[in-house]
């Protein structure tokens, strides 16, 4: 658990952290979100101790981190930024395995583990282990950089817009393979984002920062649903239901099959996300659809559903 208590930065006179409280909560993800300036790097930077507050406190575990040398702390928590930063001159798999080998780990071990992370963040490890960073594109660079940050099985990881130099196309496909990773190793993981989309999509938790304190820290439905102030309400924007929507499948949000009722005539798969679902409802001009899954009904969804405060998270 990591716990930021009165945490401030100051850069000669002006705050860019100002009397910061937060807990983010083991096996979690926690979006850092906020307007450029806000101070998402400094918060994100103060926990490896990248960068020093000028006052209060960080705890990892209880304890003070000021306590534990800076490369100790370091060694225990993963860090991945956007420009990546892998070794230009060492191989795919020979930046992967940075860490484990500085920790003198066994090499054998290591070569398994680095063609299992390859695998995990979807990059064949044949094709991929000898090549050289200049020959990856970004959006495979950006996998590299999460299979190295993982390599060291740190309990936690520190991510300072992970995403953020990819292409639409390739950032939804790598944040889709985050959220699987995720979900399968519990992480607690700190991810600095201004990207709404991203925040509401990847986080279990939202710390909303605004001019260097926390504005609001809460589920992305507690932001939507329950904004603490009219800065809240106009950052997220009209349209921040819609976009939680896009982000989940409709099968989140459908009722059981109830065996009585007959089966709605128009159907969509449970993997449609649930903002087209509410638009196929528009379009149809229905209130209820059934949801399928290989051509069986395993649900129906309607208008109530999609519009109660969201599900839980599995
Ligand atoms: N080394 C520094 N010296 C002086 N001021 C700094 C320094 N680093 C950051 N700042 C200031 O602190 C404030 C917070 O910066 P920070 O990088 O944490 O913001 P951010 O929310 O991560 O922004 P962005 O989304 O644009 O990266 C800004 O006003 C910035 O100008």
């Amino acid at each position: 658990m990591i716990e930021l208590h009165h945490l401030e930065k100051r850069f000669g006179d002006s705050f860019a952290v100002q009397d910061l409280n937060l807990t983010f909560p083991d096996g979690e993800l926690t979006a850092l979100l906020g307007p450029s300036g806000c101070g998402k790097t400094t918060t994100l930077r103060m926990i490896n101790r990248l960068i020093e507050p000028s006052g209060g406190q960080v705890r990892l575990n209880g304890q003070d981190t000021r306590a534990l040398k800076p490369e100790a702390l370091r060694r225990g928590i993963g860090y991945v930024i956007q420009q990546v930063g892998l070794f230009p001159h060492l191989n795919v798999a020979q930046n992967v395995a940075t860490v484990p080998d500085l920790l003198g780990r066994d090499r054998r071990a290591t070569a398994a583990r680095v063609d299992e992370l390859l695998d995990l963040v979807g990059l064949d490890p044949d094709t991929f282990r000898h090549k050289r960073p200049g020959e990856l594109s970004g959006g495979q660079a950006q996998r590299v950089g999460v299979a190295r940050a993982l390599a060291a099985d740190p309990p936690v990881l520190l991510m300072d817009e992970p995403f953020g130099a990819l292409d639409p196309l390739a950032r939804d496909r790598l944040q889709d393979a985050f959220r699987d990773i995720q979900r399968r190793l519990r992480k607690t993981v700190v991810m600095v984002t201004h990207d709404i989309d991203e925040a509401l999509r990847l986080g279990d938790r939202v710390a909303l920062m605004n001019a260097g304190r926390l504005e609001q820290f809460g589920t992305p439905d507690d932001l939507i649903h329950r904004p603490v102030s009219d800065f809240v309400r106009q950052f997220l924007g009209e349209d921040a239901a819609l976009r939680q929507l896009a982000g989940q499948p409709v099968s989140r949000f459908m009722a059981a099959l109830d065996g009585a009722s007959p089966l709605p005539p128009v159907a969509v798969e449970d993997t449609l996300n649930a903002r087209s679902a509410l638009a196929v409802l528009l379009r149809e001009g229905t209130d209820r659809l059934t949801v399928t899954r290989g051509g069986q009904a395993v649900g129906t969804v309607g208008w109530a559903d999609l519009r109660t405060s969201g599900p839980e998270r599995p």
